[in-house]
């Protein structure tokens, strides 16, 4: 039997706590915050069950059940595309807006479980709960979303010298039946749509704090897990018709507080260990593969993106515009770019014990560039509009009214659609870029990976130095002084 999207929805009415607008919410799936944000992942679950797309989305377990190829590591590079078909088969259905959908940190356990033998060599790894989690939570198809980062205080000091005020969550206590665990977290992107969530620390922690080092599978509606959602898009959208991408895709980000939260010890992958904790995401290939569905995401998102650019320019008669046609033909290569950091990624793959995995260098630069682009396209999207984004009726209400929707048809003129298609266009378009949800989109493709310089720190890291300073180095000691005279052999210079 495969999760069905009705299977999920049900999931999560389990008494799960989130604070939104002053109170405690209940059933998120029935909420009007999240119902929107709930179906579409509900949409992603019945997607891949249909017998047309099982085969393209699904794979089968090695104890039978059939789930999202997400949860497959490739063991070739057929496999890795065959995995990445599966992956923008998803993206498709949000068109990339939902950064955290199902696929994200299902990348990570896989990998995390691929990469047992990591958690085995570090003191403090538990490599068996990692194995027993991954077939747990693979085999259930569950959804989960993680937080790795403390949250921000004072960032000029760690978490031990008082950064964020023992605000972080750390162990602080244990006994037979596990770890009891208190603090906070940000930011659990999708954490109120999720089953479970990963509760682990990204930066490199101190011989100090071993107390922050540690890696938990926790159910969101354990006791004591408590999230604090940030406003909610979907809620303030006032029609599908208004907001089509905040009613849909609003997946909400919250701050995640673990109040005294008990672990049990078979969900505890990393206990106090410093090396092991850090080792996980680097040592083992596990960052870069998460990442590496982020970009497939990202593609899809750009897609949606250009050929909303395109629509725009159609609708006000400007697409052959010589300088609008040099907008589109720059938007179109910066989709191309990260196209091709995909297919990159996959042809320079190279293996990690059985599995094929993508390359970890054009991972690192496709997100340095991925940081960057985003916001410019977001602007040459803004340009293109011009206030076309503007001049529109206040909401699908004014339809209603005869004389309103007279003046509509009058006002909203365009060579290339009907005027209730014109509006209809730009309400997305304003969606997609200037909206609260649009905004916060370029916020999260900003910091989704990391601050810039992390990013472009892994970035560098991950480069193949020798390569490059080799290259300098040959044909530096291809001359020398000896070629000071005019009439010297400029060719010596080139063999
Ligand atoms: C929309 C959104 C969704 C997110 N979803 C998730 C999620 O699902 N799970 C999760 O774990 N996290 C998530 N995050 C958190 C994300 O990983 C962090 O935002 C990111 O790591 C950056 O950390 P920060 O926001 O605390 O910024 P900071 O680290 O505080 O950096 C902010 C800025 O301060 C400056 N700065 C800070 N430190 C330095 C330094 N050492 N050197 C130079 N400059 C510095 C830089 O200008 C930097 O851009 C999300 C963030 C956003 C915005």
């Amino acid at each position: 039997m495969m999760r069905s999207g009705s299977d999920y929805l049900r999931a999560l009415d389990d008494g799960r706590c989130i604070f939104l607008n002053g109170g405690r919410i209940s059933n998120v799936a029935e909420h009007g915050a999240f119902r929107g944000a709930a179906r579409s992942v509900a949409n992603l679950y019945d997607f891949q069950a249909r017998p047309e797309n099982v085969e393209r989305s699904t794979f089968e377990t090695p104890t039978g059940a059939r789930v999202s190829r997400a949860w497959q590591m490739p063991t070739s590079y057929g496999e890795l595309v065959q995995r990445r078909e599966a992956l923008v088969a998803w993206a498709e259905l949000h068109h990339g807006f939902m950064g955290r959908s199902p696929d994200h940190v299902a990348s990570t356990i896989a990998c995390m479980a691929a990469s047992a033998e990591v958690y085995r060599r570090h003191e403090g790894g538990r490599a068996d709960a990692v194995l027993d989690y991954y077939a747990y939570a693979r085999d259930q198809d569950l959804y989960l979303s993680y937080v790795i980062i403390d949250p921000q205080g004072d960032r000029s000091k760690a978490a031990s010298e008082g950064g964020n005020g023992e605000v972080a969550v750390r162990i602080v206590d244990e006994d037979p039946g596990g770890v009891t665990i208190r603090g906070a977290k940000m930011l659990g992107t999708g954490a109120a749509l999720s089953d479970e969530v990963l509760v682990t620390t990204l930066r490199p922690l101190g011989a100090d704090e071993a107390r922050f080092a540690f890696t938990a599978a926790v159910p969101i509606a354990a006791a004591g897990v408590k999230l604090m959602s940030r406003r909610s898009y979907e809620q303030a959208a006032t029609s599908a018709f208004d907001y089509p991408l905040s009613s849909r895709f609003d997946e909400n980000d919250a701050l995640l507080y673990f109040d005294d939260v008990k672990v049990p010890w078979d969900r505890i992958f990393v206990h106090r260990g410093v090396a092991a904790q850090l080792a996980q995401w680097h040592e083992a290939p596990v960052h870069a593969f998460q990442n590496y569905q982020a970009e497939i995401r990202l593609m899809v998102k750009l897609r949606f993106l250009i050929g909303l650019a395109h629509k725009i320019t159609e609708t006000i008669g400007t697409s052959n515009m010589p300088s609008v046609r040099q907008t589109l033909g720059e938007l179109a290569a910066d989709c191309s770019m990260i196209e091709a950091f995909v297919y990159g990624m996959e042809a320079k793959g190279s293996f990690y014990g059985p599995y094929f995995m993508p390359d970890r260098g054009l991972l690192y630069a496709a997100q340095v560039h991925g940081q960057a682009l985003y916001p410019r396209v977001i602007q040459a999207l803004r340009e293109l509009s011009g206030g076309g984004v503007i001049m529109l009726p206040s909401s699908v209400e004014d339809f209603g009214d005869p004389e309103i929707a007279r003046l509509i048809g009058r006002t909203q003129h365009s060579p290339a659609f009907s005027s209730d298609e014109r509006v209809q266009l730009f309400k997305l378009a304003w969606d997609a870029i200037g909206s609260e949800f649009a905004s916060r989109h370029v916020q999260y493709e900003t910091f989704y990976s990391g601050p810039r310089h992390v990013v472009a720190g892994m970035s560098y890291r991950t480069f193949d130095w020798a390569c490059a300073t080799g290259a300098v180095e040959r044909f530096f000691q291809s001359y020398g002084l000896a070629e000071r005279a005019p009439d010297a052999p400029l060719m010596a210079a080139a063999s």
